[in-house]
Protein backbone atom coordinates (compact mmCIF):
# COMPACT_ATOMS: atom_id res chain seq x y z
CA UNK A 1 0.00 0.00 0.00
CA UNK A 2 2.59 2.70 1.28
CA UNK A 3 4.59 1.53 -2.08
CA UNK A 4 1.70 1.96 -4.30
CA UNK A 5 0.95 5.26 -2.38
CA UNK A 6 4.83 5.91 -3.21
CA UNK A 7 4.21 4.98 -6.58
CA UNK A 8 1.14 7.06 -7.05
CA UNK A 9 2.89 10.02 -5.24
CA UNK A 10 6.44 9.67 -7.87
CA UNK A 11 3.24 8.98 -10.57
CA UNK A 12 1.73 12.42 -9.67
CA UNK A 13 5.21 14.31 -9.19
CA UNK A 14 6.30 13.11 -12.37
CA UNK A 15 3.19 14.06 -14.26
CA UNK A 16 3.53 17.24 -12.34
CA UNK A 17 7.01 17.58 -13.95
CA UNK A 18 6.63 16.83 -17.40
CA UNK A 19 3.32 19.26 -16.91
CA UNK A 20 6.00 21.91 -15.93
CA UNK A 21 8.95 21.28 -18.48
CA UNK A 22 5.77 21.13 -21.02
CA UNK A 23 4.89 24.97 -19.94
CA UNK A 24 8.26 25.58 -20.07
CA UNK A 25 8.89 24.50 -23.31
CA UNK A 26 5.24 26.08 -24.85
CA UNK A 27 6.65 29.25 -23.12
CA UNK A 28 10.15 29.04 -24.33
CA UNK A 29 8.68 28.28 -27.66
CA UNK A 30 6.54 31.11 -28.02
CA UNK A 31 9.57 33.51 -26.29
CA UNK A 32 11.83 31.80 -29.33
CA UNK A 33 8.63 32.42 -31.63
CA UNK A 34 8.44 36.00 -30.78
CA UNK A 35 11.97 36.27 -31.45
CA UNK A 36 12.51 34.63 -34.63
CA UNK A 37 9.60 37.06 -35.86
CA UNK A 38 11.34 40.00 -34.82
CA UNK A 39 14.32 38.98 -36.41
CA UNK A 40 13.22 38.18 -39.68
CA UNK A 41 11.26 41.34 -39.67
CA UNK A 42 14.31 43.33 -38.82
CA UNK A 43 16.39 41.34 -41.35
CA UNK A 44 13.20 42.21 -43.99
CA UNK A 45 13.53 46.02 -43.38
CA UNK A 46 17.19 45.60 -43.26
CA UNK A 47 17.47 44.26 -46.86
CA UNK A 48 14.54 46.75 -48.10
CA UNK A 49 17.11 49.57 -46.49
CA UNK A 50 19.85 48.32 -48.21
CA UNK A 51 18.44 47.76 -51.96
CA UNK A 52 16.50 51.31 -51.62
CA UNK A 53 20.04 53.03 -51.07
CA UNK A 54 21.99 50.64 -53.58
CA UNK A 55 19.18 50.92 -56.45
CA UNK A 56 17.31 53.57 -55.84
CA UNK A 57 16.29 54.59 -59.58
CA UNK A 58 14.76 52.47 -61.94
CA UNK A 59 16.69 49.59 -61.11
CA UNK A 60 19.89 48.93 -62.28
CA UNK A 61 21.69 45.30 -60.46
CA UNK A 62 23.98 43.24 -60.92
CA UNK A 63 25.65 42.57 -64.40
CA UNK A 64 28.24 41.72 -66.57
CA UNK A 65 30.49 44.58 -66.56
CA UNK A 66 33.48 45.22 -68.94
CA UNK A 67 36.88 45.68 -68.56
CA UNK A 68 36.73 48.24 -70.82
CA UNK A 69 36.24 51.18 -69.01
CA UNK A 70 34.40 53.21 -71.50
CA UNK A 71 31.71 51.12 -70.28
CA UNK A 72 30.90 50.37 -66.56
CA UNK A 73 32.16 48.06 -64.44
CA UNK A 74 28.79 47.44 -62.61
CA UNK A 75 27.09 46.66 -66.05
CA UNK A 76 23.52 46.80 -66.79
CA UNK A 77 20.96 44.36 -65.58
CA UNK A 78 18.04 45.81 -66.60
CA UNK A 79 15.41 43.81 -64.27
CA UNK A 80 13.91 46.21 -62.04
CA UNK A 81 12.20 44.80 -59.10
CA UNK A 82 8.39 46.45 -59.73
CA UNK A 83 8.75 46.21 -55.41
CA UNK A 84 11.19 49.02 -56.11
CA UNK A 85 9.75 51.53 -58.81
CA UNK A 86 6.20 50.70 -58.32
CA UNK A 87 6.00 50.37 -54.36
CA UNK A 88 8.61 52.99 -53.68
CA UNK A 89 8.56 55.88 -56.21
CA UNK A 90 6.66 57.82 -58.12
CA UNK A 91 2.76 56.92 -56.67
CA UNK A 92 2.21 59.85 -54.79
CA UNK A 93 -0.02 63.10 -55.82
CA UNK A 94 2.95 65.30 -56.19
CA UNK A 95 4.51 63.01 -58.32
CA UNK A 96 1.35 62.39 -60.76
CA UNK A 97 1.41 66.38 -60.93
CA UNK A 98 4.46 66.06 -62.60
CA UNK A 99 3.47 63.21 -64.72
CA UNK A 100 0.46 64.90 -66.08
CA UNK A 101 2.35 68.21 -66.64
CA UNK A 102 5.27 66.88 -68.20
CA UNK A 103 2.95 64.98 -71.13
CA UNK A 104 0.43 67.79 -71.62
CA UNK A 105 1.15 69.93 -74.98
CA UNK A 106 1.49 73.16 -75.28
CA UNK A 107 0.29 74.11 -78.77
CA UNK A 108 -3.35 73.14 -80.66
CA UNK A 109 -2.96 69.70 -81.46
CA UNK A 110 0.04 69.02 -80.08
CA UNK A 111 1.45 65.29 -79.19
CA UNK A 112 1.38 63.58 -75.64
CA UNK A 113 4.59 61.48 -75.73
CA UNK A 114 5.88 59.31 -73.58
CA UNK A 115 9.80 58.87 -74.26
CA UNK A 116 11.44 55.84 -73.66
CA UNK A 117 14.95 55.94 -72.60
CA UNK A 118 14.82 59.56 -72.41
CA UNK A 119 17.80 60.01 -70.42
CA UNK A 120 20.02 58.67 -73.03
CA UNK A 121 21.80 60.11 -75.80
CA UNK A 122 19.32 60.53 -78.75
CA UNK A 123 16.15 60.29 -76.18
CA UNK A 124 17.28 63.37 -74.93
CA UNK A 125 17.83 65.59 -77.89
CA UNK A 126 14.56 64.42 -79.21
CA UNK A 127 12.70 64.71 -75.71
CA UNK A 128 13.67 68.30 -75.86
CA UNK A 129 13.49 69.40 -79.43
CA UNK A 130 9.01 67.81 -78.95
CA UNK A 131 8.97 70.08 -76.30
CA UNK A 132 10.71 73.13 -77.96
CA UNK A 133 7.79 72.90 -80.34
CA UNK A 134 5.11 72.43 -77.60
CA UNK A 135 3.83 68.86 -77.66
CA UNK A 136 3.81 67.18 -74.17
CA UNK A 137 6.83 64.98 -73.43
CA UNK A 138 7.00 61.97 -70.48
CA UNK A 139 10.41 60.51 -70.62
CA UNK A 140 11.19 56.77 -68.55
CA UNK A 141 14.56 56.16 -67.56
CA UNK A 142 16.19 53.08 -65.88
CA UNK A 143 19.48 54.82 -65.34
CA UNK A 144 21.17 51.84 -65.66
CA UNK A 145 25.10 51.59 -65.50
CA UNK A 146 26.27 50.33 -68.86
CA UNK A 147 28.12 53.39 -68.86
CA UNK A 148 28.49 56.84 -66.11
CA UNK A 149 25.02 57.48 -65.12
CA UNK A 150 26.36 61.19 -64.35
CA UNK A 151 25.85 61.62 -67.93
CA UNK A 152 22.28 60.71 -67.96
CA UNK A 153 22.18 62.74 -64.79
CA UNK A 154 23.18 65.61 -66.45
CA UNK A 155 21.23 64.98 -69.25
CA UNK A 156 17.89 64.92 -66.85
CA UNK A 157 18.99 68.28 -65.39
CA UNK A 158 19.11 69.36 -68.96
CA UNK A 159 15.50 67.96 -69.67
CA UNK A 160 14.50 68.88 -66.45
CA UNK A 161 15.63 72.57 -67.15
CA UNK A 162 12.94 72.20 -69.92
CA UNK A 163 10.19 71.07 -68.11
CA UNK A 164 10.47 67.21 -68.54
CA UNK A 165 9.89 64.56 -66.02
CA UNK A 166 11.53 61.44 -66.50
CA UNK A 167 10.01 58.50 -64.55
CA UNK A 168 12.47 56.58 -63.33
CA UNK A 169 11.47 52.60 -64.07
CA UNK A 170 12.40 49.84 -66.21
CA UNK A 171 10.70 49.14 -69.29
CA UNK A 172 9.61 45.67 -67.92
CA UNK A 173 7.82 47.30 -65.00
CA UNK A 174 4.33 46.63 -66.14
CA UNK A 175 2.41 47.63 -63.06
CA UNK A 176 4.53 51.46 -63.44
CA UNK A 177 3.77 50.93 -67.18
CA UNK A 178 0.26 50.74 -67.26
CA UNK A 179 0.04 53.18 -64.34
CA UNK A 180 1.64 55.77 -67.03
CA UNK A 181 -1.32 55.03 -69.66
CA UNK A 182 -4.06 54.92 -66.76
CA UNK A 183 -2.57 59.07 -66.03
CA UNK A 184 -2.07 60.21 -69.77
CA UNK A 185 -3.73 59.32 -73.06
CA UNK A 186 -0.49 59.29 -75.08
CA UNK A 187 -0.93 60.08 -78.09
CA UNK A 188 2.59 58.36 -79.41
CA UNK A 189 5.28 56.90 -77.72
CA UNK A 190 8.78 57.65 -79.46
CA UNK A 191 10.88 53.88 -77.44
CA UNK A 192 14.10 54.96 -77.89
CA UNK A 193 15.01 52.54 -74.25
CA UNK A 194 17.66 50.04 -75.40
CA UNK A 195 20.58 48.35 -74.69
CA UNK A 196 22.81 49.71 -77.09
CA UNK A 197 26.60 48.62 -77.93
CA UNK A 198 27.21 46.46 -80.90
CA UNK A 199 30.61 44.26 -79.41
CA UNK A 200 29.09 44.64 -75.53
CA UNK A 201 26.80 42.03 -76.50
CA UNK A 202 29.34 38.85 -76.28
CA UNK A 203 30.01 39.91 -72.70
CA UNK A 204 26.56 40.57 -71.09
CA UNK A 205 23.83 39.28 -73.96
CA UNK A 206 21.38 38.79 -71.30
CA UNK A 207 21.09 42.49 -71.02
CA UNK A 208 20.24 42.26 -74.45
CA UNK A 209 17.44 39.77 -74.15
CA UNK A 210 16.08 42.12 -71.79
CA UNK A 211 15.43 45.05 -72.81
CA UNK A 212 15.23 45.10 -76.23
CA UNK A 213 13.05 41.74 -76.72
CA UNK A 214 11.62 41.38 -73.29
CA UNK A 215 11.04 45.10 -72.63
CA UNK A 216 10.02 46.19 -76.23
CA UNK A 217 7.26 43.05 -75.73
CA UNK A 218 6.35 44.62 -72.54
CA UNK A 219 5.64 47.88 -73.79
CA UNK A 220 3.91 46.69 -76.88
CA UNK A 221 1.41 45.10 -74.35
CA UNK A 222 0.86 47.76 -72.37
CA UNK A 223 0.02 50.21 -75.57
CA UNK A 224 -1.57 47.41 -76.85
CA UNK A 225 -4.36 47.51 -74.16
CA UNK A 226 -4.40 51.09 -73.98
CA UNK A 227 -7.67 53.20 -74.77
CA UNK A 228 -6.29 55.09 -77.23
CA UNK A 229 -3.42 52.92 -78.21
CA UNK A 230 -0.85 55.37 -79.27
CA UNK A 231 1.29 55.38 -82.14
CA UNK A 232 4.60 54.24 -82.00
CA UNK A 233 7.91 55.09 -83.15
CA UNK A 234 10.94 53.13 -82.34
CA UNK A 235 14.59 52.69 -82.85
CA UNK A 236 15.73 49.60 -84.50
CA UNK A 237 19.70 49.88 -86.23
CA UNK A 238 21.86 49.36 -89.13
CA UNK A 239 23.35 46.61 -87.64
CA UNK A 240 20.03 44.78 -89.35
CA UNK A 241 21.48 44.55 -92.82
CA UNK A 242 24.73 42.55 -90.63
CA UNK A 243 26.47 40.72 -93.93
CA UNK A 244 24.32 41.84 -96.82
CA UNK A 245 26.35 42.92 -99.59
CA UNK A 246 24.26 45.46 -101.31
CA UNK A 247 25.18 49.09 -101.21
CA UNK A 248 23.28 51.31 -100.29
CA UNK A 249 21.20 49.66 -98.16
CA UNK A 250 17.73 49.97 -98.55
CA UNK A 251 15.00 49.07 -96.33
CA UNK A 252 14.00 46.16 -98.96
CA UNK A 253 17.67 44.54 -98.70
CA UNK A 254 18.04 41.22 -96.78
CA UNK A 255 18.32 41.74 -93.18
CA UNK A 256 18.38 37.97 -92.05
CA UNK A 257 21.99 37.52 -91.43
CA UNK A 258 22.68 39.29 -87.83
CA UNK A 259 26.55 39.61 -87.11
CA UNK A 260 25.95 40.36 -83.38
CA UNK A 261 23.47 39.56 -81.09
CA UNK A 262 22.51 42.98 -80.79
CA UNK A 263 21.32 43.36 -84.67
CA UNK A 264 19.88 39.93 -83.46
CA UNK A 265 17.73 41.59 -80.90
CA UNK A 266 17.28 44.55 -82.84
CA UNK A 267 16.07 42.41 -86.22
CA UNK A 268 13.59 40.61 -83.72
CA UNK A 269 12.31 44.01 -82.70
CA UNK A 270 11.27 44.55 -86.24
CA UNK A 271 9.24 41.11 -86.30
CA UNK A 272 7.73 41.52 -82.89
CA UNK A 273 6.35 44.80 -84.35
CA UNK A 274 4.77 43.20 -87.37
CA UNK A 275 3.23 40.54 -85.11
CA UNK A 276 2.04 43.65 -82.95
CA UNK A 277 0.53 45.50 -85.81
CA UNK A 278 -1.12 42.65 -87.28
CA UNK A 279 -2.75 41.01 -84.37
CA UNK A 280 -3.50 44.22 -82.44
CA UNK A 281 -3.91 46.91 -84.73
CA UNK A 282 -0.86 49.09 -83.46
CA UNK A 283 0.39 52.02 -85.73
CA UNK A 284 4.15 50.81 -85.80
CA UNK A 285 7.49 52.56 -87.48
CA UNK A 286 11.10 50.82 -86.61
CA UNK A 287 13.65 53.25 -87.47
CA UNK A 288 17.14 52.24 -88.35
CA UNK A 289 19.62 54.54 -86.91
CA UNK A 290 23.52 54.47 -88.48
CA UNK A 291 26.06 55.28 -85.96
CA UNK A 292 24.41 58.45 -84.56
CA UNK A 293 26.97 60.61 -83.05
CA UNK A 294 27.10 64.03 -81.52
CA UNK A 295 26.91 66.67 -78.25
CA UNK A 296 25.95 64.66 -74.97
CA UNK A 297 26.95 60.93 -76.93
CA UNK A 298 27.40 57.76 -75.67
CA UNK A 299 30.81 57.11 -73.78
CA UNK A 300 30.93 53.60 -75.05
CA UNK A 301 31.11 54.98 -79.04
CA UNK A 302 34.32 54.89 -80.68
CA UNK A 303 34.28 58.67 -81.67
CA UNK A 304 33.45 59.53 -77.87
CA UNK A 305 36.10 56.92 -76.28
CA UNK A 306 38.60 57.90 -79.16
CA UNK A 307 38.49 61.63 -77.94
CA UNK A 308 38.98 60.65 -74.67
CA UNK A 309 42.16 58.73 -75.35
CA UNK A 310 43.74 60.61 -77.43
CA UNK A 311 43.36 63.74 -75.37
CA UNK A 312 45.32 61.35 -72.23
CA UNK A 313 47.46 60.37 -75.06
CA UNK A 314 46.18 56.60 -74.53
CA UNK A 315 46.65 54.22 -77.57
CA UNK A 316 43.82 54.00 -80.05
CA UNK A 317 42.78 51.01 -82.40
CA UNK A 318 41.82 51.80 -85.41
CA UNK A 319 40.04 48.46 -86.80
CA UNK A 320 40.60 47.22 -90.43
CA UNK A 321 38.24 44.63 -92.22
CA UNK A 322 39.78 40.88 -92.51
CA UNK A 323 40.47 41.37 -96.52
CA UNK A 324 42.51 44.63 -95.25
CA UNK A 325 40.08 47.03 -96.28
CA UNK A 326 39.42 50.30 -93.98
CA UNK A 327 36.69 49.79 -91.79
CA UNK A 328 33.75 52.69 -92.52
CA UNK A 329 30.70 53.78 -91.16
CA UNK A 330 27.60 55.70 -92.10
CA UNK A 331 28.42 58.61 -89.33
CA UNK A 332 24.88 60.43 -88.62
CA UNK A 333 24.74 63.55 -86.63
CA UNK A 334 22.33 63.47 -83.73
CA UNK A 335 20.39 66.69 -85.11
CA UNK A 336 19.60 64.74 -88.29
CA UNK A 337 18.49 61.72 -86.38
CA UNK A 338 16.10 64.12 -84.32
CA UNK A 339 14.87 65.69 -87.12
CA UNK A 340 14.11 62.16 -88.62
CA UNK A 341 12.43 61.05 -85.71
CA UNK A 342 10.22 63.97 -85.52
CA UNK A 343 9.47 63.19 -89.25
CA UNK A 344 7.97 59.97 -88.53
CA UNK A 345 6.31 61.04 -85.40
CA UNK A 346 4.34 63.52 -87.36
CA UNK A 347 3.51 61.38 -90.32
CA UNK A 348 2.61 58.40 -87.70
CA UNK A 349 -1.13 57.09 -88.21
CA UNK A 350 -3.33 56.91 -85.58
CA UNK A 351 -3.36 52.92 -84.21
CA UNK A 352 -6.76 51.03 -84.97
CA UNK A 353 -7.05 49.12 -82.28
CA UNK A 354 -8.76 49.98 -78.59
CA UNK A 355 -8.75 47.80 -74.96
CA UNK A 356 -6.75 45.21 -77.15
CA UNK A 357 -9.06 44.48 -80.39
CA UNK A 358 -7.76 45.43 -83.92
CA UNK A 359 -10.40 47.43 -85.95
CA UNK A 360 -8.54 48.19 -88.90
CA UNK A 361 -5.62 47.43 -90.76
CA UNK A 362 -2.82 49.47 -89.08
CA UNK A 363 0.71 51.64 -90.49
CA UNK A 364 3.47 49.75 -90.25
CA UNK A 365 7.24 51.02 -91.43
CA UNK A 366 10.50 50.68 -91.13
CA UNK A 367 13.03 53.67 -92.74
CA UNK A 368 16.74 54.19 -92.64
CA UNK A 369 18.59 57.20 -90.87
CA UNK A 370 21.49 57.43 -92.04
CA UNK A 371 23.71 60.14 -93.44
CA UNK A 372 24.74 58.98 -97.16
CA UNK A 373 28.34 58.95 -97.22
CA UNK A 374 29.93 56.67 -94.97
CA UNK A 375 33.66 57.78 -94.15
CA UNK A 376 36.64 55.28 -92.96
CA UNK A 377 38.00 55.34 -89.20
CA UNK A 378 41.46 56.16 -90.18
CA UNK A 379 39.65 59.53 -91.72
CA UNK A 380 37.24 60.00 -87.96
CA UNK A 381 40.65 59.83 -86.55
CA UNK A 382 42.11 62.81 -88.29
CA UNK A 383 39.06 65.21 -88.17
CA UNK A 384 39.58 64.43 -84.18
CA UNK A 385 43.43 64.79 -84.34
CA UNK A 386 42.87 68.19 -86.31
CA UNK A 387 39.68 69.10 -83.67
CA UNK A 388 41.65 68.19 -80.34
CA UNK A 389 45.32 69.58 -81.62
CA UNK A 390 46.74 65.79 -80.79
CA UNK A 391 48.63 63.19 -82.34
CA UNK A 392 46.81 60.11 -81.71
CA UNK A 393 48.44 56.77 -80.59
CA UNK A 394 47.25 54.43 -83.46
CA UNK A 395 47.59 50.99 -84.03
CA UNK A 396 45.79 49.31 -86.69
CA UNK A 397 44.92 46.01 -86.03
CA UNK A 398 42.33 43.58 -88.12
CA UNK A 399 38.77 43.86 -86.70
CA UNK A 400 38.06 41.23 -83.94
CA UNK A 401 35.71 38.86 -84.25
CA UNK A 402 33.06 40.50 -81.98
CA UNK A 403 30.35 40.96 -84.04
CA UNK A 404 31.21 44.22 -85.84
CA UNK A 405 30.57 44.63 -89.54
CA UNK A 406 33.47 46.38 -91.99
CA UNK A 407 31.05 49.00 -93.42
CA UNK A 408 27.46 50.74 -93.47
CA UNK A 409 25.67 52.91 -95.88
CA UNK A 410 21.93 54.15 -96.05
CA UNK A 411 19.99 54.74 -98.64
CA UNK A 412 17.52 57.45 -97.17
CA UNK A 413 15.04 57.77 -100.31
CA UNK A 414 11.94 56.16 -98.69
CA UNK A 415 12.63 58.51 -95.68
CA UNK A 416 12.71 61.61 -97.57
CA UNK A 417 9.95 60.62 -99.52
CA UNK A 418 8.16 59.73 -97.02
CA UNK A 419 8.89 62.67 -94.50
CA UNK A 420 11.48 64.77 -96.30
CA UNK A 421 13.98 63.72 -94.17
CA UNK A 422 17.42 65.14 -95.66
CA UNK A 423 20.88 64.86 -93.55
CA UNK A 424 23.00 68.29 -93.64
CA UNK A 425 25.77 67.37 -91.41
CA UNK A 426 28.94 66.06 -92.60
CA UNK A 427 31.28 64.09 -90.29
CA UNK A 428 33.66 66.79 -89.83
CA UNK A 429 30.89 69.73 -88.88
CA UNK A 430 29.43 67.20 -86.35
CA UNK A 431 32.89 66.18 -84.89
CA UNK A 432 33.61 69.78 -84.07
CA UNK A 433 30.20 70.18 -82.33
CA UNK A 434 30.67 67.39 -80.25
CA UNK A 435 34.30 68.07 -79.49
CA UNK A 436 33.21 71.56 -78.37
CA UNK A 437 30.71 70.20 -76.29
CA UNK A 438 33.11 67.35 -75.01
CA UNK A 439 35.79 70.14 -73.91
CA UNK A 440 33.11 72.37 -71.89
CA UNK A 441 31.39 69.60 -70.28
CA UNK A 442 34.53 67.42 -68.90
CA UNK A 443 36.34 70.65 -68.47
CA UNK A 444 39.53 70.09 -71.12
CA UNK A 445 42.53 72.22 -71.50
CA UNK A 446 42.10 75.92 -73.12
CA UNK A 447 44.58 74.31 -76.10
CA UNK A 448 41.57 72.31 -77.55
CA UNK A 449 39.09 74.83 -76.57
CA UNK A 450 40.44 77.44 -78.93
CA UNK A 451 40.43 75.03 -81.71
CA UNK A 452 36.62 74.83 -81.88
CA UNK A 453 35.61 78.23 -80.44
CA UNK A 454 35.14 79.68 -83.70
CA UNK A 455 31.89 76.93 -83.94
CA UNK A 456 28.43 78.85 -83.51
CA UNK A 457 26.55 76.28 -82.04
O1 LIG B 1 24.30 52.26 -86.35
C1 LIG B 1 24.16 51.29 -85.65
O2 LIG B 1 23.38 50.42 -85.97
C2 LIG B 1 24.96 51.13 -84.40
O3 LIG B 1 25.96 52.14 -84.34
C3 LIG B 1 26.87 52.01 -83.29
O4 LIG B 1 27.66 50.86 -83.54
P1 LIG B 1 28.99 51.05 -84.41
O5 LIG B 1 28.67 51.52 -85.78
O6 LIG B 1 29.76 49.77 -84.30
O7 LIG B 1 29.70 52.27 -83.66
P2 LIG B 1 31.05 52.35 -82.82
O8 LIG B 1 31.10 51.31 -81.80
O9 LIG B 1 31.20 53.75 -82.39
O10 LIG B 1 32.16 52.02 -83.91
C4 LIG B 1 32.38 52.89 -85.00
C5 LIG B 1 33.45 52.35 -85.89
O11 LIG B 1 34.68 52.33 -85.19
C6 LIG B 1 35.28 51.05 -85.29
N1 LIG B 1 36.06 50.84 -84.06
C7 LIG B 1 35.45 50.64 -82.89
C8 LIG B 1 36.19 50.48 -81.74
C9 LIG B 1 37.56 50.50 -81.78
O12 LIG B 1 38.28 50.33 -80.76
N2 LIG B 1 38.14 50.70 -82.98
C10 LIG B 1 37.44 50.87 -84.14
O13 LIG B 1 38.02 51.05 -85.22
C11 LIG B 1 34.14 50.08 -85.51
O14 LIG B 1 34.57 48.94 -86.18
C12 LIG B 1 33.20 50.93 -86.35
O15 LIG B 1 33.54 50.81 -87.68
C13 LIG B 1 26.18 51.91 -81.94
O16 LIG B 1 27.08 51.57 -80.94
C14 LIG B 1 25.03 50.93 -81.96
O17 LIG B 1 24.33 51.03 -80.74
C15 LIG B 1 24.15 51.28 -83.14
O18 LIG B 1 23.01 50.53 -83.22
Amino acid sequence: MALSQDLSKNTKLERYNSYLRRMNNTKLLAASSKLLFRATLLVALLLVFFFTLNYPIGGTGVGGGDPNNHINNNGPFHTTSRFFTSGFYGTGASWEKQVRQSSTPRRPNGFSILVTGAAGFVGSHCSIALRKRGDGVLGLDNFNTYYDPSLKRARQKLLSRNQIFIVEADLNDSPMLIKLFDIVPFTHVLHLAAQAGVRYAMKNPQSYVQSNIAGFVNLLEVAKNADPQPSIVWASSSSVYGLNKDNPFSESDRTDQPASLYAATKKAGEEIAHTYNHIYGLSLTGLRFFTVYGPWGRPDMAYFFFTKDILQGKPISIYKAHGGAEVARDFTYVDDVVKGCIGALDTAEKSTGSGGKKRAPAQLRVYNLGNTSPVGVGRLVSILEGLLNVKAKKNVITMPRNGDVPFTHANVTLAHKDFGYKPTTDLATGLRKFVKWYVGYYGVQPKVRKETSSDAE
